[in-house]
């Protein structure tokens, strides 16, 4: 009844009313009962009410209306006090519950176990059908059948592996990957127990102190029914061997996070047969006999037993384009080891992190410091400065070797080389890890860091000789797979005699070809990389890469031939340079010689400055000589000879007169002729004109 519709004021809502309005209570007064006094006495009772009510009656709203909203109000907010207390009641029995009666993993993405979980999640679409999941195309391509290569000590073998379970691709591409949602729990049942899964993602400051960017930061927390942590742990090692297996398809290449500077998994490649990377078969004997004995167990109880440390490096040395990082990912695949590759050039690597990156490492990997010569890595400085006594020196390769150092004009790198060295070897660096070092410059290394113990084999890799360029051959046109498919293999076994026999002819066919093309290439003038992109673009015909070799032969030897020249006669100019510079220095040590003060205190610091300026001198005459020569024609060069001529003379007899150094003798006897001339080591990419 309170509820009812008050006064009406209007004549015909009166009228409206009357039947109830006469079925009220009557009071002593004769008026209808008390309950609209007690609304209104409820509404006085309310600062404020009466102008509301006014304002309403004003309107024709009947004012007891606020009343009935009041109490709706009222009752709503009781039920969500109860309902928040409800609430807290069930989250505190859920806690007990999960204290007692749960059993709780923590994972965060920075350990791997956390990759093996995903794995497991987005293999098994856990909660993909849920309203909120996470769609990624970010995966790898997992061939159906994969036949990898093992060196069991003396020969290569193909043992034929397991067909993936998952296939992720289809004939467009790779597949979507659902992943389940962040901030949300999944259930799902394993071995008919309940799990309750939840993946966190922590929003970190995306740039730290060195500038690298971080990813977020993601944990993931597993709840099961029980106290016996037994179930989850066998969910775990479920993940794990799940992740194992579909890793053993692939390498895992590891990188140096710029952010935390640790470790990260940062790609998948498909494994790369050994039988790829074409070099002499002694050499990759030699070496995969001693990859293969070092990571026998035998031998790592050896090494326990002697007390030694367990560690074996390999420097890889040799052009640009010859294979050596390709046969390190090759040797990972072939020996399941996981690749972490370091560049020592990155600017945010320090001593102190290079220690930890190589404490950090797992037991069975490889270490691959790429272009170890290009981190300017240098016994005092750390910086690529060259030292002052090299520049002064007497001997032409040692000050060669300084000036290369310094004109290679990478930013020197933050590590020292006893940082590195301390890495490599020192007490907390991790063991059972094979190093590998590679370098186009051997000779510009220190000889602290390739001495026997820190690099215990040595591999050149050079120009294609005969052997190597018939494999070459052989390997892209005899139509062997690397990585053989269940497919190819089921036809392989139902293969005809007639189909035996063609293969047969056509492989007979494809060596004789390839002693051709041997015959024909003129041995160490091409690494395997030039050849193979001659090759590539025929790889459909062996014939017409036959018939086309000569045009290409002659415009690649032209080439070579032009880049000789001009590196011979970039030299001349360098070691003319280098005289003045002599003389200019002894001058200055004459003139200095009597201010010994100023010599002791100022004279390290000047010599610095002067071996500084020098190298750019000659970096920058470099440059300007490159700038000029793309735009000199042929009697501009010739011109320049003469110059040149004329000039060599002259700086000779200054050496002459100042200076008895072993370089200024060989200026007396004009020898500058035998100047070795090396091929620069590299050329640049010349245009296919046979293609
Ligand atoms: N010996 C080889 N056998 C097979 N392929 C090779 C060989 N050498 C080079 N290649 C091919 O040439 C390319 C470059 O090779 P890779 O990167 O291994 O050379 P690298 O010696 O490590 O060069 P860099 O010193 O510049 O790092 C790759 O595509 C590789 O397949």
């Amino acid at each position: 009844m309170l509820f009812m519709p008050g006064l009406a004021q209007d004549p015909a809502s009166m009228a409206l009313n009357a039947g109830l309005y006469n079925q009220m209570p009557m009071g002593a007064n004769g008026l209808p009962g008390q309950a609209p006094v007690q609304n209104d006495e409820a509404l006085a009772s309310i600062p404020g009410a009466e102008m509301v009510k006014r304002l309403l009656d004003q309107y024709g709203i009947d004012s007891s209306m606020l009343i009935t909203i009041g109490m709706l109000l009222t009752i709503f907010n009781s039920f969500t006090g109860l309902y928040t207390f409800f609430l807290s009641l069930v989250y505190q029995a859920m806690n007990f519950f999960a204290a007692y009666f749960l059993s709780k993993a923590h994972i965060r993405s920075n350990d791997e176990s956390f990759d093996y979980v995903m794995e497991y999640l987005t293999r098994n679409e856990i909660s993909t059908d849920s309203r909120l999941f996470h769609v990624s195309t970010q995966q790898d391509t997992i061939p159906r059948k994969h036949k990898a290569m093992f060196y069991d000590g003396a020969t290569f073998q193909n043992i034929n592996r397991p067909d993936s379970e998952f296939v992720q691709t289809d004939e467009y591409g790779p597949k979507l990957k659902f992943i389940p949602a962040s901030a949300k729990k999944h259930y799902f049942f394993f071995e008919r127990t309940l799990f309750i899964i939840e993946r966190t993602i922590e929003h970190t400051p995306t740039h730290n102190n060195n500038g690298g960017a971080r990813p977020d930061d993601e944990t993931i927390d597993i709840w099961t029914v029980g106290r016996d942590p037994q179930a989850l742990r066998r969910f775990l090692s479920h993940c794990r061997v799940l992740f194992m297996k579909q890793q053993q398809y692939k390498t895992v290449l590891h990188t140096c996070d710029t952010y935390d500077m640790r470790w990260s998994a940062s790609q998948t490649r498909p494994i790369r047969s050994l039988d790829s990377v074409v070099m002499t078969f002694k050499d990759k004997n030699r070496l995969l006999t001693d990859i293969a004995e070092y990571l026998s167990p035998k031998t790592k109880a050896w090494y326990q037993e002697q007390g030694l440390p367990y560690r074996r490096g390999y420097l890889f040395y040799g052009l640009p384009g010859t294979g050596k990082t390709s046969l390190t990912t090759a040797i990972a695949g072939a020996f399941n080891l996981k690749l972490f590759i370091l560049s020592l050039g990155s600017q945010n690597l320090h001593d102190n992190y290079v220690q930890e990156l190589f404490m950090s490492l797992p037991p069975r990997a490889i270490v691959l410091l790429e272009d170890v010569d290009s981190a300017n890595v240098d016994r005092d400085y750390g910086y690529g400065m060259p030292h002052d006594e090299d520049i002064d020196s007497d001997d032409d390769e040692e000050v060669d070797k300084v000036l290369n150092r310094g004109q290679n004009n990478r930013r020197p790198s933050n590590v020292s080389l006893s940082g590195l060295l301390n890495a490599i070897d020192g007490v907390g660096s991790a063991e059972g890890r094979v190093l590998i070092m590679t370098t186009n410059r051997r000779e510009s290394l220190d000889s602290a860091l390739i001495r026997p113990g820190r690099v215990d084999m040595e591999i050149e890799f050079g120009r294609a000789n005969k052997e190597v360029l018939e494999q070459i051959f052989i390997q892209l046109y005899s139509g062997k797979k690397q990585n053989v498919s269940s497919l190819a293999l089921e036809k392989e076994i139902k293969k005809t005699e007639k189909e035996i026999a063609a293969e047969a002819t056509h492989k007979q066919e494809i060596e004789e070809l390839a002693r051709e093309f041997a015959e024909m290439v003129p041995e160490g003038t091409f690494t395997p990389a030039e050849v193979q992109n001659f090759l590539l673009p025929r790889k459909r015909d062996p014939k017409l890469a036959i018939e086309e070799l000569p045009a290409w032969l002659q415009t690649q030897l032209d080439n070579i031939k032009k880049s000789e020249e001009k590196e011979k006669k970039k030299r001349t100019k360098f070691l003319q340079r280098r005289q003045k510079w002599l003389k200019q220095r002894k001058q200055m040590k004459m003139l200095s010689h009597d201010d010994s003060d100023d010599e002791d205190h100022f004279g390290d610091k000047k010599k610095r400055r002067k071996s500084r300026e020098f190298l750019e001198d000659i970096a920058e005459e470099g440059e300007h000589k490159e700038g000029e020569e793309g735009e000199k024609s042929e009697g501009d060069e010739n011109k320049e000879e003469k110059m040149e001529d004329t000039l060599i003379p002259e700086i000779k007899t200054e050496t002459v007169d100042g200076d008895d150094s072993k370089s200024s003798k060989k200026s007396e006897e004009g020898d500058w002729s035998d100047v070795e001339t090396s091929r620069p080591a590299s050329r640049p990419n010349e245009p296919d004109t046979s293609a």
